[in-house]
């Protein structure tokens, strides 16, 4: 096991010191201030469970002054002629690639997941702001014919200022690339970054100071945590609030929305399905059953394919071949490349995800492999749980229907397809579902009966900049990474002219 000490990227030994934020401080209007309350929240490593120092905590008059920031500086945004939006965003993606290594190592140390992968975060994050940036004129209306002697278009415009509050599992890219569509439609923004990881979010908001890559007031952070997303929710100052979170925090924000009618994006959790048919390549299965896991990040990711369906005929010959999956993963130190599982977020995820691997063995599910903490020298201070296979699983179980949100995978075994399509769907979450055949007819038939937004055949976990995603059922409210998400961050105008 690797020890964690010093980090290194590209064999340049770092340390942590020198790569995190000095600044944690609120960020908004250009400059960074003191929270009104004086309240400050402690941040761990989780690969060590080390202190990485506090952040300042954001309380509701500081969400005022936020808004009332991001409010003056919606004007001058929204009239900027919209290739110079583009323009500023692409600097801010440029800016973003030139610190990559840098913000990978930062979110490697704040939030767990491993440093190789947390660079191509920050390149997803860069290609999202691009995207959305190729996509400003794209903010236009139509002409619709009402009759002889009228001219009737509609006008898209931005909102206001839109509250973007996201989770843990990938800070830097949410703070990019999901905000990249509110800022090239013209509006401004808060973004609250999740309590257990917000210093990249911090570290963005200095570059964005330091090199004037926005005006200011355009992109403010607050730091903070629930009465923080709550006060977001609730102010009238606020056109929209989007979420990248939890079904229950998802609820609660629609309810908070309600008082003021604003705009609600919800992208939430999952319960998802892959299925595998008789006719599957059995090896690529097997691989795509343990990369859909996404086990580089504990598992930590909605869209986490963590209830498999293996048909009877090959069952025991593809579990097999996850477990040996399985056993490729190299817990270690985050911040070292060579890593290839990092921890869970925090002590309260991990005792989370030791209770449902306990509910597991209770209800009946044979452990096949995993089941346990990792406690490898150097990582004992860590919130690793080994990768782990239940196979035998019935719908009835807990571990079959709640989202855990770890490195705990549920294996079914089918045999008649009008059932296989009632227990993958018997879930009230719909977030993503992948299908594995060789059959064109059985892809194509299955993904019209999966009820997910998010559909891999022979293959499971990508996405791809400019593809809706979102979900179906409880998983979410909109569609985003793509063009949808942009017209989410708009509103329709309609103009009629009598002449
Ligand atoms: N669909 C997606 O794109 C996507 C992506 C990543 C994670 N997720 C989901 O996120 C969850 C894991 O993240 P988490 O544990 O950080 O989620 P969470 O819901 O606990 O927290 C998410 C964010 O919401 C804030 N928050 C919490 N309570 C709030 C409230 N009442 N009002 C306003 N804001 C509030 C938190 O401070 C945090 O910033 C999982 O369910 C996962 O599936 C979804």
């Amino acid at each position: 096991m690797t020890q964690v000490s010093g980090t290194q990227v590209s064999g340049r030994a770092r340390a942590p010191a020198d790569v995190l934020p000095a600044e944690r401080r609120l960020f908004y209007g250009g400059a960074f201030h003191s929270a009104a309350g004086g309240g400050r929240m402690a941040l761990l490593n989780p690969a060590t469970g080390a202190g990485l120092g506090e952040v300042e905590e954001a309380a509701a008059a500081d969400v005022e002054a936020a808004v009332a920031a991001a409010a003056a500086a919606f004007p001058v945004w929204r009239d900027l002629k919209p290739l110079e939006r583009a323009d500023r965003l692409r600097a801010l993606a440029a800016a973003l690639r030139e610190h990559a290594e840098e913000f990978a190592l930062i979110d490697a140390i704040d939030c767990g997941n491993p440093v190789a992968e947390m660079l191509r975060d920050v390149e997803m994050g860069a290609r999202g702001l691009e995207f959305f940036a190729g996509l400003v004129t794209e903010v236009k209306g139509e002409t619709i014919p009402v009759g002889p002697g009228f001219l009737n278009y509609t006008l898209r415009e931005p909102l206001g200022v839109v509250a973007r509050v996201i989770a843990y599992n990938h800070p830097i890219m949410f703070a990019t690339m999901r905000c990249a569509a509110p800022l090239a439609a013209g509006n401004t923004l808060i973004v609250k970054p999740a309590e257990q990881a917000p210093l990249s979010a911090l570290r963005l908001a200095e570059l964005i100071r330091d090199r004037d890559l926005l005006p200011p007031g355009v992109y403010n952070v607050l730091t903070g945590g629930r009465a923080c997303g709550e006060a977001l929710s609730t102010h009238p100052g606020i056109a929209r609030v989007a979420l990248i979170g939890s079904v229950p925090t998802g609820k609660a924000i629609l309810r908070a929305a309600a008082d003021t009618v604003k705009s609600v994006g919800l992208e939430m959790g999952g319960k998802n399905a892959l299925i595998a048919f008789p006719d599957a390549d059995l090896d690529k299965l097997a691989a795509g059953a343990v990369a859909g896991m996404n086990l580089t990040w504990s598992g930590q990711s909605c869209g986490s394919t963590s209830r498999v369906f293996l048909h009877d005929s090959h069952h025991d010959a593809v579990l097999e071949r996850i477990v040996a999956g399985c056993a490729h993963y190299r817990p270690g130190d985050p911040a070292d490349p060579a890593t290839t599982m990092g921890p869970l977020i925090s002590r309260a995820q991990y005792d989370k995800v030791l209770r449902y691997i306990g509910y597991g063995r209770e209800e009946g599910a044979r452990l096949v492999t995993g089941g346990g903490p990792i406690t490898a020298p150097g990582l004992e201070g860590g919130f690793f749980v080994e990768p782990t296979v239940f196979a035998d699983v019935t719908m009835g179980m807990r571990i079959a229907r709640e989202e855990i949100f770890g490195p705990v995978l549920s294996v079914f075994r089918w045999r008649d397809e009008e059932e296989l399509y009632r227990q993958v769907n018997a879930t009230d979450y719909g977030l993503s579902a992948a299908i594995f055949t060789r059959d064109l007819d059985t892809a194509h038939r299955a993904a019209a009966r999966v009820q997910a937004g998010y559909v891999w055949v022979n293959h499971a976990g990508p996405h791809f900049v400019g593809v809706p995603f979102g979900g179906y059922k409880q998983s979410g409210m909109g569609r985003e990474e793509s063009i949808e998400e942009l017209y989410a961050c708009t509103q329709v105008k309609n103009v009629n002219i009598r002449f």
